[in-house]
């Protein structure tokens, strides 16, 4: 593995599949010309929108992510990681999937959600995710690569479950992956700090591509999009408008955090 670099993409999604293909295909194309070879995309890069249209629309919404994301992999000759989406299960509700494809256009990793947000936030907003959408049971496999090095994926909420970022550095993660749609109320406290938590403690970098802004309705999102490295230092970070944080992933670097804070090595308990 060399030195790449890669883009967190942070979009303002909203109830519009094709509106938000087209925006995200605007930033993928941004972040391929100033040369990015890894690309990842919030959850809910393709729908953000209330629960029921989210379900009615599901397989329609499943079917034009993955075809969107393969599509712009081999366009653009990338690796690209869709940040969630839903995809239909037999009972009627959907896994909130996360999909790494290939610059050939390949499938080479996919995560289903664990952790839902049934979440009373205390600004007067309640979340039932788990009334839609069905919990992933499994912890995700790192997706070992020659030229990225290993990836492991997350979503969203996830980020406040150490154990499951524990479990991917175990496995030889170097980069981990938060495609976020953070409210803007926990976001603005929480954010950043889990996020640089979570790279510290597994000396991983972190690449968390996010959802900001008004998306619908009175939902609004934290914004934020940033790229972390294994130190915990914040590379780059999209502030609030729509766009991309863009930074260096080095190898050498990892090593030499690991040199320096041989933690991963201290562990005691898993
Ligand atoms: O809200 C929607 O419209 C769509 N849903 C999402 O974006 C997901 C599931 S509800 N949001 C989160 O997981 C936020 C977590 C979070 O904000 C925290 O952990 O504080």
């Amino acid at each position: 593995m060399k030195s790449y670099l890669a883009a967190a993409i942070q979009m303002t999604s909203v109830p519009d599949v094709q509106k938000n293909l087209a925006q995200a295909e605007e930033f993928i194309d941004l972040a391929v010309n100033q040369g990015a070879q890894l690309v990842g995309l919030p959850e809910n890069f393709a729908f953000m929108g209330e629960e029921d249209e989210k379900l009615a629309q599901a397989n329609s919404i499943a079917q034009e992510s993955e075809k969107f994301l393969k599509t712009m992999a081999q366009r653009y000759q990338v690796t690209i990681l869709g940040g969630g989406f839903p995809v239909p299960t037999d009972s009627g509700k959907v896994y909130n999937t996360a999909l790494l494809v290939d610059s050939s256009g390949q499938e080479v990793s996919r995560y289903l959600k664990v952790h839902l947000f049934d979440v009373n936030v205390p600004d007067g907003n309640t979340y039932r995710e788990s009334s839609t959408v069905m919990a992933g049971k499994e912890l995700p496999e790192i997706c070992v690569t020659e030229k990225l090095g290993n990836i492991g994926l997350s979503v969203c909420y996830d980020v406040r479950f150490p154990e499951l970022y524990r479990d991917l550095s175990r496995q030889g993660a170097h980069v981990l992956f938060v495609p976020a749609a953070f409210t803007a109320f926990t976001g603005k406290d929480h954010w950043q700090v889990l996020l640089q938590a979570r790279a510290i403690e597994n000396t991983c970098y972190v690449i968390a591509p996010a959802q900001t802004g008004i998306n619908y309705a009175r939902r609004q999102t934290h914004g934020h999009a940033m790229i972390i490295d294994p130190w915990g230092v914040i590379l780059a970070d999209a502030g609030e408008q729509p766009g991309i944080a863009i930074a260096e992933i080095n190898p050498g670097r990892i090593e030499q955090v690991r040199r320096q804070m041989p933690s991963l090595q201290h562990r005691v308990f898993m």
